[in-house]
């Protein structure tokens, strides 16, 4: 794979999650600091390069209907650091998303992850410490680093969210940190 701006880029960041939860949106705000909402799901594979002041980060999203999850694990290896996100008002599926990230991460007991907790402008959204035990996120290993932050993807047209600048800030601190 070549990396950002044709070069070659040694490691990723690979953002997963399930289906619908938010990828693609939210990675196009961090991209573009503008909000435009994802109106399709992610067939296969979506790279986006970021750039900031002091780096250049490239994002990886695997999609996350049920017929992509089997790809998942495959990025894992080359990847420094792993955002994952969930729809924190999918109350129904938290379950799943548990599982996922839990099988994803037992054999790799360093790999950072950051939780984006998304879609919390909406009504039946749980807050954060009902997605830190949704998740069981006390159980994901102390060895490594995790941090879990609720986000949300305004309105079209808007400028990000807080929220979302906040996220960004710290995946860029944490891909200068890791590399
Ligand atoms: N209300 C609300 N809707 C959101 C938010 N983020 C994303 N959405 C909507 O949720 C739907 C799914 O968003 P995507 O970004 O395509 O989700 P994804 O995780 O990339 O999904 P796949 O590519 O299928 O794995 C879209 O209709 C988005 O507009 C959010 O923070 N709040
Ligand atoms: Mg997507």
């Amino acid at each position: 794979l070549r990396g950002c701006g044709g070069k070659r880029q040694s490691k990723q960041i690979l953002v997963l999650g399930l289906d619908g939860a938010g990828k693609t949106s939210v990675l196009h705000s961090l991209a573009t600091n503008q909000v435009k909402r994802s109106v399709a799901p992610t067939q296969g594979f979506n790279a986006i390069c970021i750039n900031t002041e002091e780096s250049q980060m490239e994002f990886l999203e695997i999609g996350g209907g049920e017929s992509l999850r089997s790809y998942w694990k495959m990025y894992l290896p080359q990847v420094l650091l792993l955002i994952y996100v969930v729809d924190s008002a999918d109350h129904a599926r938290l379950p799943v998303a548990k599982e996922l990230l839990h099988q994803l991460i037992e054999n790799n007991s360093t790999l950072p992850v950051v939780v984006l907790a998304n879609k919390q402008d909406l009504e039946g959204a749980y807050c954060i410490t009902d997605i830190h035990d949704a998740l069981a996120l006390s159980d994901i290993g102390d060895k490594r680093k995790m941090f879990l932050i609720g986000t949300h993807v305004a309105e079209d047209g808007s400028e990000i969210s807080s929220s979302m600048k906040d996220a960004k800030e710290l995946i860029a601190e944490l891909f200068l940190e890791l590399q």
